[in-house]
């Protein structure tokens, strides 16, 4: 990776930090972007000189623009930003369902239309960070099931309209970050690790391998994919978050 630029989104925890650490590593120069700079901070501790942080909300979509244009060439984007609220599809009002739906499909889109130039330029790499099996239903997630799913659409539309770009849509199932703790009890992400045919969750590192090899060419014969990181479970059932 020596001698590309990668930004990540989200850089400042979890996986976009891992993935981060992981490409710096590598020897990319990585730029990461997040709301919170003293999360930024510590990534940019970790990750040394090569690693340069800019606070930013990818749902403000001029500063965004703004920014991304400013990077010029880029060798490769990582769309890992994202989150959402557990609640039964009856208790997601409308200001709820946009705020979720905003931040992980449609400012994801306008920062890939941003980036479009930049990637073209580089003949580039876009790694969509996306949920196990969002086109098999999630109870609890149908505001973000939906805009998941629409990111695996938006992955495969791009791959056709944009030539030279190679675009990816990586779906993890249970990785144990502090953020995926903060929004499901114990017990919850422990009976869905268990009913995964592998048993076991996916760790920080393997999410972080996968996009640094999706990033550095290795699947360069590949553009369009969405790549299930879930040991199986999207396979067994689709997972159920309220019960
Ligand atoms: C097999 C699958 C396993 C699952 C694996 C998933 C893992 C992960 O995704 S790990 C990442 C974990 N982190 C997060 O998910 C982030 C946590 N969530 C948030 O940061 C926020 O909820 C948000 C960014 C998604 C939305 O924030 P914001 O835009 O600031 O929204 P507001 O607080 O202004 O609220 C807007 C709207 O939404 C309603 N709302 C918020 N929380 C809930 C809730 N728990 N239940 C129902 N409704 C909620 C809120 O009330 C507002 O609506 P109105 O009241 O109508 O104004
Ligand atoms: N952990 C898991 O089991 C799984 C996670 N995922 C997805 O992987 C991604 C990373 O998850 P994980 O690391 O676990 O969770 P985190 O909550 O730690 O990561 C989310 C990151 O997104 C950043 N972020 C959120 N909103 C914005 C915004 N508006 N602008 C810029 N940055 C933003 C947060 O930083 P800040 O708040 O500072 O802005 C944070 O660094 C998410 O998209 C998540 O949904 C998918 C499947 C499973």
């Amino acid at each position: 990776m020596r001698g590309r630029t990668a930004l990540v989104t989200g850089a400042g925890t979890g996986i976009g930090r891992a993935v981060a650490l992981r490409l710096v590593e590598l020897g990319a120069d990585v730029v990461g972007v997040g709301r919170r700079p003293e999360r930024l901070a510590e990534t940019a501790r970790l990750a040394g000189e090569r690693f340069e942080a800019t606070p930013l909300d990818v749902r403000d979509r001029a500063a965004a623009a703004a920014f991304v244009a400013g990077l010029g060439r880029l060798d490769l984007l990582v769309n890992n930003a994202g989150g959402q609220f557990v609640a039964p599809a009856a208790g997601i009002s409308r200001r709820g369902f946009d705020a979720v739906a905003d931040l992980n499909l449609t400012a994801l889109a306008a920062l890939l239309q941003a980036a479009r130039a930049g990637l073209t330029t580089a003949g580039g790499r876009v790694v969509n960070l996306s949920l196990s099996a969002p086109d098999r239903g999630i109870a609890g997630l149908a505001h973000s099931a939906a805009a998941r799913a629409g990111i695996a659409a938006l992955t495969r539309s791009l791959a056709r309209e944009w030539p030279g770009v190679r675009l990816f849509c990586l779906a993890p199932g249970t990785v144990l970050t502090a953020g995926v703790g903060d929004e499901l009890p114990p017990e919850v992400l422990a009976r869905i690790v268990a009913t995964t045919p592998l048993g076991r969750d996916t760790s920080l590192a393997e999410v972080a391998e996968w996009v640094a090899a999706l990033g550095s060419g290795v699947a360069d014969a590949v553009s369009g994919a969405l790549i299930e990181l879930d040991g199986g479970s999207g396979l067994v059932s689709a997972a159920s978050l309220t019960g």
